[in-house]
């Protein structure tokens, strides 16, 4: 025998009663069947809603039941040939008479007593199973219609009555024996043994399919809803969440505490004493596995769900009176029973110095109120403080019968929490092992799903969630490589990239699920578009709150460079070929390197020097395994080495400039290329990496810009104020040419010193052969002695920048898992 229970929204409408009488077919031919129907989907609400308002005095209630009326009517015209419409037909205005006058009666002594309450909200059952008995017996099922006051036996708690078992479990077995047929049961209501009409609570139809599995001894309950089982997480929190296959009473019980609310705890006890497996299935998707709850071993992965309790605040009891005194944990949860507060969570540190309690927000003034009243010689004594709220809070749990005797569980929890930068208020743990629960702020609340979503049942699969500012040469390069590349990584790598925010110098705009890479719009034409302020722009990444967001800077603004110590400080990762940060003062380097370590976040920046090259990541390993750099000979810029080998070429220098801009070698502003600032940041960087005191001072740079393009506004201008140099830059190139040379713009630095300029280079000297936007460093340090360590390479375009920066992006994906 099988319990089949179908909840409101299966039978909500002719289409969906079509679906789940197609579930019961199949059913039967596979065996003894019982069926238990809810309302009809919304029903229950409205006739409660409309007794209240009948109670007030609003006659809308008439309205609103003469539309039940017609509803109910309506399935009957649509299902039932015309000509047997009539029984049914009648029954149901009969009932809606009753109901009529029970409402009536409502509003004229606007009264409505919880008895009253659950005789009316005993009308959607009736109706619906008598309704679908005749729907059943029209489509060939043997179906018996089971009114279950007849046999569920309760006390008379209107509302939430409490089941007579001895006498309820004869009843039900008397009547099984007696009559053939599928019995077409009921849900949610029962009666006294005076013959009133109860109801069994929030999620009653559930439970009454567990009360008639287990008089049966049922070999399987059912329950029919509308999604496919449990899920591993609040969906529409967490997109990754997934259902559960499997689940043990306890730990269905623990999930549907806080917040899956797929099933209610209390409905399983009947068939969890008897161990009879309960089965969540989808009515929608019938073929989908669903979740199965049972008795057997726990299994698979360490922990089975986080589920989550939003509109909590916590009240901390604290005071130097309370530490070692015997009975204050009495006093409080006294206290709070007497106010009828319902106790979330507790938490208590053994200094006893503190009791932490978590509850629902509705409740706090009572609450406060409560322990005050209680402890108010305490508090005036000066031995204890006045409650301490904090409010807007949620509780996450990770929930598995797993963690039991399985160290790692809470570290995993706790680290993942961490890593996101989600403040854990209170922990609380049960010697039972089977939940960890933990109070984050209500803001915090999806980013912490998800990440321990991603820490217990992803850790192989990462999602990373860029904000990019810079949509620039070398941004719109990374976003088309993401988009390129971003199946595959998803398919092997099992990492995914969206790009939730991006910006430009003018406008930002942002996208809650990811902007589509395939066709990303430039921040000014995308929907919601804003003016760009980089303050606005942190803020609205912050609220987003996203675990794994990584803000990535493609733009060569100090502005932007300014505000990565609130970025590092807010635990987001960042990736830059900016190297505006990195060049400023020795402080504010060293600053930002302590920053990221200290709060645990990654600052990447390996295209800073010679874009996609391995320099920085090589320069860094040879440091920590204990080299000491001599000596750094470099060339550092890509659109001088491209200008001055390409220049021999016999275009004139201002051409060649301009087309060094053209290939996107060059700075947004040539002029810092040409001045040589370019590489003096570059030098600088690599200087402090080496661990060298640099400053900007101990550079010295000679400029190929002349004097008179140096203040002009517009690089346009500059161009043609260039031309009129060429000459002069021809005759440089002239006299290399003579000694057999060529011109090299590079920068060495040696003793704490660096020099960035021209040379004239004979065939013997490496970069003599360096070709058009070649990089070439040489490293000269105490392992590398003789001769140095050579890397070499294009060193700009946007091609190899944004392929070094999305190497970066990519690594960040790897770190942590
Ligand atoms: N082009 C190359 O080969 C290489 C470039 N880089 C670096 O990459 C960065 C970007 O270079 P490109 O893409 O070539 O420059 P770009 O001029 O093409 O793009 C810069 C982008 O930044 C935006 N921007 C400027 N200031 C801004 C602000 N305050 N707020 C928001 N957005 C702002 C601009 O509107 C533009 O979209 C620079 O720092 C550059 O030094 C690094 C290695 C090689
Ligand atoms: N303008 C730079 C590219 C970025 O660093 C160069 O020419 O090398």
């Amino acid at each position: 025998m099988k319990v089949i229970k179908f909840g409101g929204s299966s039978v909500a409408n002719p289409k969906n009663i079509k679906k789940a009488f197609s579930i019961l077919q199949q059913k039967n031919q596979e065996g003894e069947i019982a069926v238990v129907f809810s309302a009809f989907g919304g029903v229950t609400e409205i006739l409660l809603q409309s007794a209240e308002k009948a109670k007030l005095g609003d006659k809308s209630y008439i309205d609103d039941v003469k539309l039940l009326e017609e509803r109910h009517f309506e399935v009957v015209k649509e299902m039932i040939p015309i000509k047997l419409q009539s029984p049914v037909l009648t029954y149901i205005k009969l009932r809606f008479n009753e109901l009529e006058d029970l409402y009536h009666g409502i509003f004229l002594i606007k009264e409505c007593s919880p008895r009253t309450l659950d005789y009316v909200g005993s009308f959607g059952e009736r109706l619906s199973a008598y309704i679908l008995v005749e729907l059943l017996k029209l489509e060939g099922f043997p179906a018996v219609y089971l009114d279950a006051r007849s046999v569920i036996r309760t006390n008379d708690r209107f509302g939430n009555a409490k089941v007579d078992f001895s006498v309820t479990n004869d009843l039900i077995q008397d009547f099984f024996h007696q009559n053939q047929g599928i019995k077409v049961i009921t849900g949610f209501i029962a009666s006294t043994e005076k013959g009133e009409t109860t109801t069994l609570g929030r999620s009653g139809s559930d439970y009454t399919a567990a009360i008639f599995a287990s008089a049966l001894n049922a070999d399987a309950l059912e329950i029919w809803t509308d999604v496919s089982g449990v899920m591993t997480s609040d969906p529409r929190l967490v997109y990754t969440a997934f259902t559960i296959p499997q689940l043990s009473y306890a730990e269905a019980m623990e999930l549907s505490h806080f917040g899956a609310k797929v099933i209610f705890p209390a409905t399983m006890q009947p068939a969890m004493k008897k161990g009879i497996p309960v089965f969540i299935k989808n009515t929608f998707a019938p073929d989908n596995a669903g979740t199965l709850i049972n008795n057997d071993a726990p299994n698979g992965k360490i922990i089975k769900g986080i589920s989550s309790m939003s509109g909590i605040s916590l009240l901390n009891i604290q005071g130097a009176g309370l530490i070692e005194v015997v009975g204050v944990s009495r006093r409080v949860f006294g206290a709070l029973g007497d106010a009828g507060v319902n106790v979330i969570l507790i938490s208590q540190a053994s200094s006893e110095h503190s009791i932490c309690v978590a509850i629902k927000t509705f409740e706090v003034a009572r609450a406060k109120e409560a322990i005050e009243g209680e402890f108010i010689y305490e508090i005036r004594n000066g031995e204890m403080d006045p409650v301490i709220v904090v409010s807007e809070m949620a509780v996450v749990a990770a929930v598995g019968e797993n963690m039991k005797h399985n160290p790692g569980a809470s570290g995993r929890m706790f680290q993942s929490l961490g890593q996101n930068n989600v403040n854990v208020y209170a922990i609380a743990q049960g010697s039972s092992e089977l939940n960890i629960s933990a109070v984050v702020s209500q803001a915090d609340l999806q980013k912490a799903l998800n990440a321990l979503h991603e820490a217990f049942f992803l850790s192989d699969n990462k999602v990373l969630h860029l904000f990019l500012v810079g949509v620039g040469l070398i941004g719109k390069a990374l976003t088309k490589m993401i988009s390129n590349q971003r199946e595959k990584l998803q398919r092997e790598n099992d990492l995914d990239i969206q790009i939730h925010g991006i910006a430009n110098s003018r406008f930002m705009a942002f996208h809650e699920d990811g902007f589509d890479l395939k066709n990303c719009p430039a921040p000014e034409d995308a929907e919601g578009a804003q003016k760009m302020d980089i303050d606005k722009f942190l803020q609205q990444m912050e609220e987003m709150n996203f675990s794994n967001t990584v803000f990535v800077d493609c733009t060569a603004s100090q502005t932007v460079a300014d505000v990565y110590d609130r970025i590092l400080e807010a635990k987001i990762a960042i990736v830059t070929p900016n190297k505006k940060a990195n060049s400023s003062s020795l402080e504010k380097y060293k600053e930002l390197k302590k920053l990221a370590y200290k709060r645990g976040v990654k600052f990447l920046y390996e295209t800073n020097v010679a874009a996609g090259l391995p320099v920085i990541s090589t320069l860094q390993d040879l440091m920590l395994s204990g080299d000491k750099v001599i000596r750094i000979e470099a060339v550092l810029s890509g659109s001088m080495n491209y200008i001055f080998s390409e220049f021999e070429n016999g275009l004139s220098f201002s051409e060649v400039v301009r087309q060094a801009k053209e290939k996107g070698y060059t700075e947004p502003d040539p002029r810092d290329d040409l001045s040589g600032m370019d590489v003096g940041r570059k030098i600088l960087i690599l200087g402090r990496e080496a661990e060298q005191d640099l400053h900007f001072d101990d550079i010295s740079i000679q400029s190929m810009v002349p004097e008179d393009c140096v203040d002009l506004e517009e690089v346009e201008a500059f161009f043609e104020q260039l031309k009129t140099h060429d000459d002069s830059f021809e005759k440089l190139l002239e006299e290399a040419k003579a000694k057999g040379e060529k011109l090299r713009f590079m920068a060495t630095l040696e003793n704490g010193k660096a020099k960035v300029g021209l040379n004239s280079l004979d065939a013997s000297h490496p970069f003599y052969s360096l070709k058009g936007s070649d990089n070439m460093i040489l490293f000269t340090t105490e392992r590398y002695h003789d001769f140095p360590m050579i890397i070499r390479g294009p060193g700009a375009g946007a091609d190899v920048t944004a392929a070094g920066v999305f190497a970066d992006v990519i690594r960040l994906g790897n770190y942590s898992r």
